[in-house]
């Protein structure tokens, strides 16, 4: 196992990569509690009433917590609970770092606990003692009482909040049983203990299917290349990343998985599952009866929010989630929603959505709280940003990070080659940007993005797709930008 000096360096990788600096953390300001409800006593915690109340203990709430101690209004006064066993911590790392092969340091805990992936402080066990922040672990909420303002937890517990925080996340969406989607040896990836299961089984696995061609399909199959395994991807599309890769771009990063000895089998949909003697998954049948040897299968189709038991707060049917305002209100007074369950108001794109990536989770918790303990009214005005980072790992023959910043609407225009720089910009019919996805750029280059992505300048396109490398595309945008014609 890594040492945490290990994890953590790469971690600080990690943040050099992204050049982030995000969610930069308000000063610590020591505020006057606004609601006076009876607080649990800060020594014991022996009082059933807690003023604040964070349900699920993962990557917004993390963030929360750091939000609520910048305040002054942690100490004896908030209380997480949380259904995992660990503290909050970085959950991108699961799919990234954590899955690095044994002799490549891979990331461990406590060495990528929240709120390392943005630069900040590591809020390890202690640090939520030190704060006097009351953690619940492996005690999920299970019954919600909103006239009474009391949760239930699972070991009996009974709970009564002041002001509450959803943030629950999402949980992966699963194959059925009866396609065999529980077998031993089939793996979802959502949590620690999730981790900790595949790598056990990537120790002993020869063969590999990944099942779905989303981040979860990309991120786990460039990690089982690190491992040496014979890898196949399935999924019912064209081409991997369907719902933001363009099919030029997606092509390029096939093209390098192959290289990589991963196999494609693409617009097949799996019919089920099968055991071996030994009751372990050994094969895929696709819908077509042809079938995959596998002794390990990872399934990565997606995720959906976790709403029970608060539904009741109010779940947008469209989109799935609790939904909330632009301050991360529910329609019941004092009942809040942040990270991926929360479905919110995207302001610049007057939409209501989700987002299930971890920047939103991070500045979703910090606006929530900073809502929730100031007069600040300020509305949430997210600029939607997606990243990935894969094979990663020491000795790999090429590393990719890319990030996304915008909406994936509109024609594009692609410039570079992949080797290793491409940028694929999409324009709207007023030939403004609206989205824009950078593979391999400096950090000078990736604070572009955000800056074209907000202020969707208009670009001229002939000279765009003109443009003879990355860097003078850049030149182009960057040009559009101070030409006045941004929104
Ligand atoms: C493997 C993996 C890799 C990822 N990689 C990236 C990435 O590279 N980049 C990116 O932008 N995003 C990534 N994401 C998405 C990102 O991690 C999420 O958007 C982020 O974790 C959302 O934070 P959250 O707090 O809303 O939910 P979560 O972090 O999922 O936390 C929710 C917590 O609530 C707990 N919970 C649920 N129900 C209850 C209950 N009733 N009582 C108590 N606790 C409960 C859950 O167990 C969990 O601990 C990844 C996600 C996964 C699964
Ligand atoms: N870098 C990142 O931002 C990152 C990395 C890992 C995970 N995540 C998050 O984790 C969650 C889960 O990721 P994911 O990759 O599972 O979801 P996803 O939505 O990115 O991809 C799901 C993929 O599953 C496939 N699919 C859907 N239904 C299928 C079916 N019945 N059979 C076979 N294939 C099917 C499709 O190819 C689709 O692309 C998401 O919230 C995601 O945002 C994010
Ligand atoms: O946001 C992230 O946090 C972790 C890492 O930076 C800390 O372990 C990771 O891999 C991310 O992508």
């Amino acid at each position: 196992m890594a040492s945490t000096a290990a994890a953590q360096s790469y971690c600080s990788w990690a943040v050099r990569q992204r050049g982030l600096g995000l969610c930069g953390g308000a000063r610590a300001v020591p505020m006057t509690p606004r609601r006076c409800f009876s607080v649990s006593a800060a020594a014991g915690f022996d009082n059933q009433n807690r003023e604040y109340v964070i349900v699920g203990g993962g990557n917004a709430a993390g963030y929360a917590a750091r939000t609520f101690v910048e305040h002054g209004m942690a100490d004896g006064r908030l209380c997480i609970v949380s259904k995992e066993a660990h503290p909050s911590y970085e959950r991108p790392a699961l799919t990234k770092g954590y899955l690095f092969p044994p002799d490549k340091k891979p990331a461990r805990l406590p060495g990528f606990h929240t709120c390392v992936g943005s630069g900040g402080q590591r809020q390890t066990a202690e640090w939520y003692k030190e704060n006097g922040i009351e953690v619940l672990y492996e005690d999920p909420v299970v019954a919600f009482d909103g006239k009474t303002q009391t949760l239930k937890t699972s070991s009996g517990k009974i709970l009564k909040y002041g002001s509450l925080i959803i943030s629950t996340g999402c949980e992966a969406s699963r194959l059925p049983a009866k396609i065999g989607g529980n077998l031993p040896g089939v793996h979802y990836i959502r949590d620690v203990a999730d981790a900790d299961s595949l790598v056990s089984s990537l120790g002993r696995a020869k063969k590999v299917v990944v099942i779905g061609g989303g981040y979860i399909g990309m991120e786990v199959a460039a990690a089982a290349c690190g491992w040496n395994l014979d890898t196949t991807i399935i999924f019912p599309e064209d081409h991997i990343m369907p719902r933001l890769f363009t099919p030029s771009l997606a092509k390029k990063y096939e093209e390098l998985y192959q290289q990589n000895g991963v196999k494609f089998i693409k617009g097949a949909l799996i019919e089920n599952l099968k055991a071996g003697s030994d009751g372990r998954v050994s094969s895929a049948v696709l819908k077509d009866g042809s079938v995959v040897e596998a002794d390990t299968v990872i399934v990565g189709i997606g995720a959906r929010p976790v709403i029970g038991p608060f539904e009741a707060v109010g779940v947008n049917t469209k989109v799935g989630g609790i939904e909330v305002d632009s301050l991360f209100r529910s329609i019941i007074p004092g009942i809040f929603a942040i990270g991926d369950v929360a479905a919110f108001p995207l302001k610049m794109y007057d939409r209501i959505t989700r987002v299930e990536h971890v920047d939103h989770a991070r500045k979703s918790a910090h606006h929530c709280v900073e809502a929730l303990l100031t007069s600040q009214t300020k509305p949430y005005d997210y600029l939607p940003y997606f990243y990935s980072r894969v094979f990663e790992y020491e000795g790999s023959s090429r590393k990719i990070w890319w990030q996304f910043y915008g909406d994936n609407v509109g024609e594009t225009i692609e410039v570079g080659r992949f080797d290793p720089k491409i940028a694929t910009f999409w324009i709207d019919s007023d030939s403004r940007v609206k989205g824009v996805f950078l593979e391999s750029g400096s950090s000078e280059e990736f604070s572009l993005l955000p800056q074209l992505a907000k202020s969707q300048p208009v670009v001229d396109k002939a000279k765009l797709k003109s443009a003879t490398s990355v860097k003078d595309a850049l030149e182009i945008a960057r040009s559009s930008l101070q030409s006045g014609a941004a929104v």
